[in-house]
C-alpha cells in the first residue's frame, strides 16, 4: 500500500458525469487512486472507459463532477504549474511556425525562466531525445516520432512534478514506438520523475510501467492493480520475451477483459 506521505497524487473518489443535451453520460466513479513521488504509473482500459476524461480533471482542464485531486498536497482546481502533459497527437500539440527551440522554450517563456536558463534547459532537454541537430527545423520538417521527441523533450525542459501522457505514442509505427518507449524509460531514470501513462496497449504498460492500474468501463473506476516486478532496466526484446512478462501481461489482459460494473468491485 502506498503511503499519503510520498504521495504525489492523490485522487480521491472521482467521478465526471457529461451532459450532452437530454443525455448524461457518466465517464467516471469513485475513482481512487495515488501515485507516489518518482513513480512510473501505466493506466489501461477499454476504449471509451474515460482515460482522457481522468487525465483533463488532473490537468486541471475539466471540472470533476465529484470528488478531488491534490498534486503535492494541493488541490487541483486549474492547470498546475509544476505539470508536464503530452498527448497522442503531437502534430496538434506543436506550433507549425516555431522552430523546435522555440516549441520547447515556450513553457519556459511563460514560466519567467531567464535567457540563459532557457538556453541550457532547452539544450540538454534536444541533446536527451536525440534532437539536438534539429533544433532550428519547424515541426512540419520533422518525422511523426521525431514530432513526439520534440513534445517530450518541451515537456522534460521544463522539469514537471508530474509527467502526464496520453495515449501518446499510438500514432507511430511499431518501430518508433519501441524507441520512444525506450527513451521516455531512460528519461524518467535520468530525471527521476514521476510518470502517470494512459495507453490502451496492454504489453505497453506492463513495458513501462511500475504500477499498472486497470479502468473498469461505464462509469470507470480503478478495479485492480498490478505491481511489476520486472527488472527495473527493460529491453524490447528480451523483456517482451520474458516469462514473467507474459504472466503480468495475461493478467492485466484478464482484468481488462472483465470490464465489470462498480458494484462487483472489491473494496
Ligand atoms: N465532452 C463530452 N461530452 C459528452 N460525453 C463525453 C465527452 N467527452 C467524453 N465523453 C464520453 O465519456 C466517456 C469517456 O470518454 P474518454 O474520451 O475519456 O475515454 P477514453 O478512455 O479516453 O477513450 P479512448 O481510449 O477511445 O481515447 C465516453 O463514453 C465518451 O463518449
Amino acid at each position: 500500500m502506498v503511503s499519503t506521505d510520498d504521495a504525489l497524487l492523490r485522487i480521491v473518489d472521482l467521478g465526471k458525469s457529461y451532459r450532452a443535451r437530454e443525455r448524461t453520460v457518466d465517464a467516471l466513479a469513485q475513482v481512487d487512486l495515488t501515485v507516489d513521488n518518482g513513480e512510473f504509473v501505466a493506466v489501461v482500459g477499454p476504449s471509451g472507459c474515460g482515460k482522457t476524461t481522468l487525465l483533463k480533471i488532473i490537468a486541471g482542464l475539466l471540472p470533476a463532477t465529484t470528488g478531488d485531486v491534490f498534486l503535492a498536497g494541493r488541490r487541483v482546481t486549474e492547470p498546475p504549474a509544476d505539470l508536464g502533459v503530452v498527448f497522442q497527437e503531437y502534430g496538434r500539440s506543436l506550433f507549425a511556425w516555431k522552430t523546435v527551440r522555440q516549441n520547447v522554450e515556450l513553457p519556459l517563456r511563460s514560466r519567467g525562466v531567464g535567457r540563459a536558463e532557457r538556453r541550457e534547459l532547452v539544450a540538454e532537454a534536444l541533446d536527451a531525445v536525440g534532437l539536438g541537430q534539429a533544433a532550428d527545423a519547424y515541426p512540419w520538417q520533422l518525422s511523426g516520432g521525431m514530432q513526439q521527441r520534440v513534445a517530450i523533450a518541451r515537456a522534460v525542459a521544463y522539469r514537471p512534478r508530474l509527467l502526464l501522457m496520453d495515449e501518446p505514442f499510438s500514432a507511430v509505427d511499431a518501430q518508433t514506438r519501441g524507441d520512444l518507449e525506450d527513451l521516455l524509460a531512460r528519461l524518467w531514470r535520468r530525471y527521476a520523475m514521476t510518470v502517470l501513462f494512459v495507453t490502451h496497449d496492454i504489453d505497453e504498460a506492463v513495458y513501462l510501467g511500475q504500477r499498472v492500474v486497470v479502468l473498469g468501463a461505464s462509469p470507470a473506476g480503478v478495479i485492480a492493480g498490478f505491481p511489476i516486478d520486472l527488472p527495473a532496466e527493460r529491453d524490447q526484446l528480451g523483456t517482451r520475451s520474458s516469462a514473467r512478462f507474459g504472466e503480468l501481461r495475461a493478467q492485466v489482459y484478464a482484468q481488462v477483459r472483465r470490464t465489470p460494473h462498480l458494484e462487483e468491485v472489491a473494496p
